[in-house]
């Protein structure tokens, strides 16, 4: 089970200032095997900085991270266990290796007693596995080779590593809509292999495709969480609500032009813990309107 319990991230602004921005505020929610869990937020609501701590490319303010209860060391054996796959999929490869190169780099760095034969065996059965032809994949360039495959690639890179979870973030975003549903899909292949997967987006329709359970963030705080089909089917926080109404149709991105005139944050109190509804169902604030407090 990998953990966020008060995960708190504060950026510095100023060189000498000492003010910071905080991204991240008290945020608590759980990733166990073999379920998707999307994460979803407009632009900046801090879902990139949570991915980011999980991954260890920055660091945890206040809060803590925990892999199976232990404290996340970020290193190579956390890395063998988890990694992420990003929108970008052409940031992710280097331009002058060739697709066997970067699977090479894997074996050197993560099974260097595999023979060669069997490595290629394995390279082979991940690359069949995301549903391209090793050889048609396997010798090209990053260039020679579009978004959806990139994608597909780096999901196989991760079917080597002996993965428990994936950070995906954005991943469909730079897809068109047939091969979206596709690298969805690999993931619910994922799941079954008993990944554990948090899915990042700001696409509100993507975000119930998969997932068991959603955790709703905005400003950095979670307003709403549970499992899914409470939290899109009978959702209690008003936030949540204006985002399902804002996205009628399949595939519509939304965004949130005006701000929410309620208590956010009330039931948070200092500790940043929501209120259970029922099992699996947690908001941020559960006695609006009349707590009478506003917060954007
Ligand atoms: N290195 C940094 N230094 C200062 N502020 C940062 C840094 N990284 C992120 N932030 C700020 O933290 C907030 C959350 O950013 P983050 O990228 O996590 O949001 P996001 O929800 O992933 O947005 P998007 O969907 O646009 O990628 C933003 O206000 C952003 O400006």
């Amino acid at each position: 089970m990998l953990t966020l319990d008060r995960v708190t991230k504060t950026f510095r602004t100023g060189t000498f200032s000492g003010q910071g921005v905080t991204a991240v505020d008290r945020v608590s929610f759980g990733i166990a095997p073999g379920e998707v869990v999307t994460l979803i937020g407009e632009s900046g609501s801090g879902k990139s900085t949570i991915g980011r701590m999980i991954l260890g490319l920055t660091q945890v303010s206040e809060g803590s991270l925990t892999l199976d209860g232990e404290p996340v060391r970020s290193g190579k054996e956390y890395h063998r266990r988890v990694q992420g796959v990003f929108q970008d999929p052409f940031s992710c490869f280097n331009p002058v290796f060739r697709a066997d190169r970067v699977f090479a780099m894997i074996k050197d760095a993560y099974h260097p007693q595999v023979p060669a034969a069997e490595w290629r065996t394995r390279v082979e059965k991940a690359v069949r596995d995301v549903r391209l032809d090793p050889a048609q994949v396997l010798g090209k360039y990053p260039h020679q080779l579009s978004g959806g495959q990139l994608q597909r690639l780096l999901i196989a890179r991760t079917l080597l590593l002996d993965l428990e979870f994936l950070v995906a973030d954005e991943i469909t975003s730079m897809l068109d809509a047939s091969t979206r549903i596709d690298v969805l899909n690999l993931l619910g292949d994922l799941r079954e292999r008993g990944l554990g997967v948090l899915y990042i987006t700001h696409d509100l329709s993507l975000g119930t495709y998969l997932a068991e359970r959603t955790v709703v963030l905005r400003h950095g705080r979670v307003v709403e969480r549970g499992a899914t089909e409470k939290v899109f089917g009978d959702p209690q926080h008003p936030y949540t609500r204006r985002l399902l109404a804002a996205v009628p149709r399949l595939g519509a991105d939304w965004s949130d032009p005006e701000p929410v005139e309620v208590c956010l944050y009330h039931a948070s109190g200092a500790t940043g813990d929501l209120h259970e509804l029922e099992p699996d169902h947690h908001v941020a604030c559960a006695r609006l309107p009349e707590c009478g407090r506003t917060q954007q």
